[in-house]
């Protein structure tokens, strides 16, 4: 790094020399100080800073010259905290000689003197040249002891006048270098002299206990955290921005520009508000967003989320979408159902397939909704076009953005070369079918609002409006009434979806509907098994709060049982009716039989939580490894895999999933240890109990 130059310079060298000899351990990692007499300057000199040693020097050699209106500096000197510590207890209305070569720099001490406190003895200056004053024989000289007359006979050395901390903090400020470090190496300076500047030593102390404060508490944020002013020099940088942008302590002075060309990446994107770009750091996903730092309008923040699940994010979102296909593959005839209420809904749904209108399926989870949006897609005249299923809430926002509308080619670091088509795009013509839009933020709501009114997209990093024509056919089993009258959900978007509205009945309020599934789900596996008596009793009396999907997946697991008689006994979460003995009531995320028993018809008050395994939980931890676990040894059992650790290692990757053998050890002994698996030697591997079985039900 090339220092910055800066002349020193001062009556003699040996003065400049001295204040160099200050200086360059303090700020030498930034600067070089280069001594001079004040006849031996030239102003010809190629320097970044002239500093002068006194302001008598400089008034008397005005005019000063520099080369290219070198800025001036006037250095403010004080005393080493030693030299006040000799004289500042001396004896009141005692007379000393304060001595020096001049009579300007006597002035100036005895000025200084006074400054910083020491009004209770007379000063009488003595410099060459000046009258004797004989009855005076003490003397007080500031590294001079040599000039002091031969009469005194007590003489105080406190030392060379040292430069002043406002001098430092000045220049430091000149050149942007107040940062953390140098803020650090001030305090500590700041101790070691006698400075009259109290007020700034002070603000100083201050400044560095809350900047350590407000550093310690940066550094312990996972993401990074860089401030720089509107050239980009870095007044702040956490510990996670360093080791993401590679940036050492000796660097500090490095604009956030250089950092980020060093790591590739163009710093064009910092121009204007950064909100969730994704950009590319050593091969790490980061989310950036920059702001101006309120009532600062120079200062602004760079924060970098660093995105380790974003690669599984994706590679889960392309296995959901393969999963899901983008044909409709169910039609109205694919509802089974015997109950009058469910037809008349079913009539209504096909009348209501044959135009363009959104339409709102509200329901439970695991009521069918999903399959009355394949059956409306079918039936009507876009059956040709693509069907495009996609859940909102398995996303975060900045992801969900891109994936549904799309991105132009460089809208950011690491954007795919020709950008690309969002799923509105791609659904062109036909349906698509937004899951969970209850759970979508209220930026996207806007969003989806505009879509919704002028049918057309504006792609992530887009310049142009591009034309869709899309039917729109949303889920949820929220209570949107409710989210709208909270405001979460807005309203103008709320009677956009619902121009046409499906309540989906839970299967509990039509039981009728239970033996005719039930007779499906087996049929449907070429199963020969006759359920009746008792367990078709319990079935009946059973809530499912899992609904159709939950007595479908009972169905599945009673087939990998393989007995052909059932006792009541094999799925003894059927009888029990309260609370479950695997889940504590207050648990979130957990069914409660009793909440649902007590809640509207419609909507359980703690919907949410109810069974929904066919996607994957993303929350903020990332996905819910102990569901997916479970649902991956179903699969194997179902299917005959083994379930050993690498295989399950294998499978859980491939749904974006990413454990260690290990990992997965601990935790299949931990569904052990619930009595959610039943771990057996040899080659069957593990079985899900039906306790597990439940569970899946509920997570
Ligand atoms: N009436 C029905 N006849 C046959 N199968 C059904 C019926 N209703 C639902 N199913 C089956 O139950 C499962 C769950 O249905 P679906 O996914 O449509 O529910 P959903 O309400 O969309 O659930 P979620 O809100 O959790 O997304 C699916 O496998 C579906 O095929």
């Amino acid at each position: 790094m090339q220092r910055l130059k800066i002349a020193v310079i001062a009556g003699s060298v040996g003065t400049s020399s001295m204040l160099c000899r200050q200086l360059e351990p303090l700020l030498g990692g930034y600067m070089q100080f280069l001594p001079y007499s004040v006849h031996d300057w030239t102003g010809t000199e190629e320097v970044d800073l002239v500093m002068i040693s006194s302001h008598i020097l400089f008034i008397k050699h005005s005019p000063f010259h520099v080369k290219n209106k070198t800025d001036i500096l006037i250095i403010k000197r004080t005393l080493s905290k030693e030299g006040w510590g000799m004289i500042r207890q001396l004896s009141p209305g005692e007379k000393y000689l304060v001595v020096n070569d001049e009579r300007d720099s006597v002035v100036e001490s005895i000025s200084l003197l006074y400054e910083l406190g020491l009004r209770h003895v007379d000063l009488v200056p003595y410099y060459l040249g000046a009258p004797d004053n004989r009855n005076v024989t003490m003397a007080i000289t500031p590294g001079e002891p040599q000039l002091v007359p031969e009469y005194v006979t007590h003489t105080i050395d406190i030392g060379a006048r040292v430069v002043d901390l406002s001098t430092i903090v000045e220049l430091l400020t000149r050149f942007h270098l107040l940062n953390s470090e140098m803020r650090g190496v001030l305090n500590a300076y700041a101790k070691t002299i006698a400075t009259s500047n109290l007020g700034l030593q002070v603000t100083l102390q201050e400044l560095v206990n809350g900047k350590n404060l407000f550093e310690e508490t940066l550094n312990m944020v996972q993401d990074g955290v860089v401030t720089f002013d509107e050239r980009g020099v870095i007044a702040f940088i956490n510990d996670t921005a360093e080791d993401l942008l590679q940036s050492r302590r000796d660097a500090s002075n490095l604009s956030i520009q250089q950092l980020l060309r060093y790591q590739g990446i163009d710093p064009q994107f910092l121009q204007g508000d950064v909100k969730d770009q994704l950009i590319t750091i050593r091969d790490q996903t980061v989310i950036a967003n920059a702001t101006w730092i309120r009532g600062h309008s120079s200062v602004r923040v760079l924060i970098l989320k660093i995105a380790k699940k974003v690669e599984e994010l994706e590679l889960k979102l392309r296995t959901q979408l393969r999963q899901n296909g983008h044909a409709a593959k169910f039609t109205f005839k694919d509802i089974v159902t015997e109950s009058p209420v469910m037809k008349r809904i079913i009539g209504r749904a096909r009348k209501m397939a044959n135009n363009d209108f959104s339409i709102l399926l509200l329901g439970e989870n695991g009521t069918g909704k999903e399959l009355f949006a394949h059956s409306i897609h079918q039936y009507s005249h876009r059956s040709k076009f693509p069907f495009i299923a996609f859940n909102c809430g398995a996303l975060p926002e900045n992801l969900l953005e891109s994936e549904l509308f799309g991105y132009e080619e460089g809208a950011f670091t690491g954007a795919r070369r020709g950008g690309k088509p969002g799923l509105f795009e791609q659904a062109h013509k036909g349906t698509i079918f937004l899951d969970e839009i209850g759970d979508i933020s209220p930026a996207l709501q806007t969003r989806l609002l505009r879509v919704l009114q002028h049918k057309e997209i504006l792609k992530v990093g887009g310049t142009r409006m591009l034309p869709v024509d899309v039917r729109v056919i949303a889920a949820t089993h929220r209570d949107l009434p409710r989210m709208v009258k909270e405001v979460t959900f807005r309203e103008d978007l709320y009677y956009r979806l619902k121009v046409l509205q499906i309540d989906i009945l839970p299967l509990r309020e039509r039981k009728e509907d239970i033996p005719a599934l039930i007779r499906f789900f087996l049929e449907r596996r070429g199963l020969p098994f006759d359920l009746s008596g008792p367990i078709m009793e319990a079935m009946l009396n059973y809530e499912w709060p899992g609904n159709i999907r939950e007595l479908e997946n009972t169905i599945e697991y009673l087939s990998i049982m393989g007995d052909e008689t059932f006792e009541v006994e094999d799925l003894p979460f059927l009888t029990q009716r309260s609370a479950n003995p695997l889940s504590k009531p207050e648990e979130e995320g957990v069914f409660r039989p009793d909440a649902v028993q007590a809640a509207s018809p419609t909507f359980g008050n703690d919907g949410e939580s109810l069974g929904e395994n066919r996607l994957i939980t993303v929350s903020a931890a990332g996905i819910d490894a102990e569901r997916l676990l479970l649902e991956l040894v179903l699969g194997a059992n179902r299917t005959g895999r083994h379930t050993g650790r690498r295989n399950l290692a294998g499978m859980a990757r491939e749904r974006g999933l990413i454990m260690t053998e290990n990992e997965i050890r601990k935790r299949m002994e931990s569904l052990r240890a619930q009595g959610l698996v039943d771990i057996r030697l040899g080659r069957s591997g593990c079985m899900l109990t039906a306790e597990g079985f439940k569970r899946l039900q509920q997570l």
